[in-house]
C-alpha cells in the first residue's frame, strides 16, 4: 500500500472501504453536483502571489476565537452519523480535535449523544495539557422544545458555541441516495433523542423516523421545521449566553440581517453542495460576506477545502478560520481516531508549508494582497 501523502489520497482509500450505501451518504451532493465539484474547482482557480525574504524559520498558526485559543484555523464541520464512518463515530473526532487543539462541532443527527462525547473527551482535558473546544450544531425541529433541550444540554456539557444551521428547511434531492435507497444501519442509533422517545414527543427525530426519513427520499420524518425565520434565531439568542453562530449563509444581505439580529457568527456553507444545486462556491460567495461583515463578529466557510493552500486562500479572503466536513470522515473510515489524526497532521503541515513559501509567518499576516485579483470571483455587487 503506498503512503498516504495528502487528503486526496486519503479519501480514495476510505472509499475503497466502504459499502454503496455509505459511500453514497457521504460522497453525494444534491442534483448533478455541480457546487459539489464547483467548491473544490473554485480553489483551483485561485493563484496564490507569494512574497520572498522574510524569515519563515518560525511559523505560528494559532488564532483565537471567542477568547479561545486554538492551534490551527482548520476546524471539523458537523456532519451526520459518524459511526456509519466508524465505530467511535463522533467521539473519535472530538478526540483527535481536543489533541490538535482545535475545535469540533458535533451534529444534532449524530450517534453518540452531546453527553456521551463530552465524557468520551475527559480523560484527555484532566492533565490540564488539552482543552477541549465543541460546539453544537443545531437543527431545529417543529417541537421546539426538543431544540432548545440540545441547547441547554450542550451548555451543561460544556460546549462552547452553537451553530443553527439554515440552509436545510427541506434536504437537498441527493439523486444517488435516492438510487441507492440510503438507509442508516439497523444498529445505529441517534444519540441525542433517545430521551425524547417517551410517547410525549411526536416529533422526535428518532432513528427509525431517520431510517423512513432516507427512504421516503424527501426526509420530512427528520422533523425539521422548515417555517424557521428570523424571529426564531432571535428566540435562540434570547435562550442562551453560548455565541449563536448561523451555517449556511452565502450573500451579503443575508451576512447583514445576521449582524443586524445579533447572532455571534456566521459560516458560509452551502452543506457541502448537498442543499441546493448550482449556488455558488463557497469560495466565491465568501468576498461579498466578509466586505458586509466588516469585521464585527468571525466569519467563516466550509466546502471543498483539501489542501492547505485552499485554507491559505479562505483566510486569505478573510475567513477567520474553516471546517473541513467530508475529509473527517475519509479520516474516521481509514483508521478511527488515528485516520482524523492524520488528515489533521497533513492539512496542518500543507498550511504551515503554503504559508512559509508564500512569506507569512503567523494567520494574521494572510490577506487579500496574496491572491492574484482577478482570480476572485466577481460577486454580484
Ligand atoms: C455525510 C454528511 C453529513 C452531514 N451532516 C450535516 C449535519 O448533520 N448538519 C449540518 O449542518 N451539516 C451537515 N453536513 C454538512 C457539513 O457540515 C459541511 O457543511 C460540508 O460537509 C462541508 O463540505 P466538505 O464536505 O466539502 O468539507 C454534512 C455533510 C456530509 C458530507
Ligand atoms: C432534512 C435533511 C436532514 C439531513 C441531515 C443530515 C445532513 O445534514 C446531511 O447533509 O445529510
Amino acid at each position: 500500500m503506498q503512503r498516504i501523502s495528502c487528503l486526496a489520497d486519503l479519501e480514495r482509500e476510505a472509499v475503497d472501504k466502504l459499502d454503496l450505501n455509505t459511500r453514497t451518504f457521504f460522497q453525494s451532493g444534491a442534483m448533478d453536483l455541480l457546487t459539489r465539484d464547483d467548491n473544490r474547482e473554485a480553489y483551483n482557480r485561485i493563484r496564490i502571489i507569494p512574497r520572498m525574504l522574510r524569515d519563515v524559520s518560525k511559523i505560528d498558526t494559532s488564532l483565537s476565537i471567542f477568547g479561545q485559543t486554538f492551534k490551527s484555523p482548520v476546524f471539523l464541520a458537523a456532519s451526520a452519523n459518524q459511526r456509519m464512518a466508524h465505530t467511535d463515530g463522533e467521539i473519535a473526532a472530538s478526540r483527535s480535535a481536543c489533541k490538535h487543539g482545535v475545535l469540533h462541532v458535533l451534529s444534532s443527527i449524530s450517534n453518540y449523544s452531546i453527553e456521551e462525547v463530552s465524557k468520551g473527551v475527559a480523560d484527555l482535558t484532566e492533565s490540564g495539557e488539552n482543552t477541549s473546544v465543541r460546539w453544537l450544531q443545531l437543527y431545529v425541529f417543529q417541537d421546539r422544545h426538543i431544540s432548545y433541550d440540545l441547547v441547554k444540554r450542550a451548555e451543561q456539557a460544556g460546549y462552547t458555541g452553537i451553530v443553527v444551521t439554515v440552509d436545510t428547511p427541506y434536504a437537498g434531492r441527493r439523486l444517488d441516495n435516492i438510487r441507492s435507497t440510503f438507509r442508516v444501519p439497523q444498529h445505529l442509533s441517534l444519540g441525542n433523542f433517545e430521551k425524547y422517545a417517551d410517547g410525549m414527543h411526536t416529533h422526535s427525530p428518532t432513528a427509525e423516523s431517520t431510517r423512513l426519513a432516507h427512504q421516503n427520499v424527501n426526509y420530512t420524518n427528520y422533523q425539521i421545521d422548515p417555517s424557521l425565520n428570523w424571529n426564531d434565531i432571535k428566540e435562540i439568542k434570547k435562550l442562551t449566553k453560548l455565541p449563536v453562530l448561523l451555517k449556511g449563509i452565502l450573500t451579503h444581505e443575508d451576512a447583514a440581517i445576521a449582524v443586524d439580529v445579533g447572532v455571534d457568527g456566521i459560516i458560509v456553507s452551502n452543506h457541502g453542495g448537498r442543499q441546493l444545486d448550482t449556488v455558488p462556491a463557497t469560495i466565491v460567495a465568501l468576498p461579498e460576506v466578509v466586505d458586509a461583515v466588516k469585521k464585527r463578529i468571525p466569519v467563516f466557510v466550509d466546502g471543498g477545502i483539501l489542501r492547505g493552500t485552499d485554507v491559505f486562500k479562505a483566510l486569505a479572503v478573510g475567513a477567520d478560520a474553516v471546517f473541513v466536513g467530508r475529509p473527517v470522515l475519509w479520516g474516521l473510515t481509514y483508521d478511527g481516531e488515528k485516520g482524523v489524526d492524520l488528515m489533521i497532521d497533513l492539512i496542518n503541515e500543507e498550511l504551515r508549508l503554503a504559508m512559509a513559501l508564500s512569506g507569512c509567518i503567523k494567520i494574521s499576516d494572510i490577506n487579500r494582497s496574496y491572491l492574484l485579483k482577478s482570480d476572485l470571483y466577481p460577486s454580484k455587487l
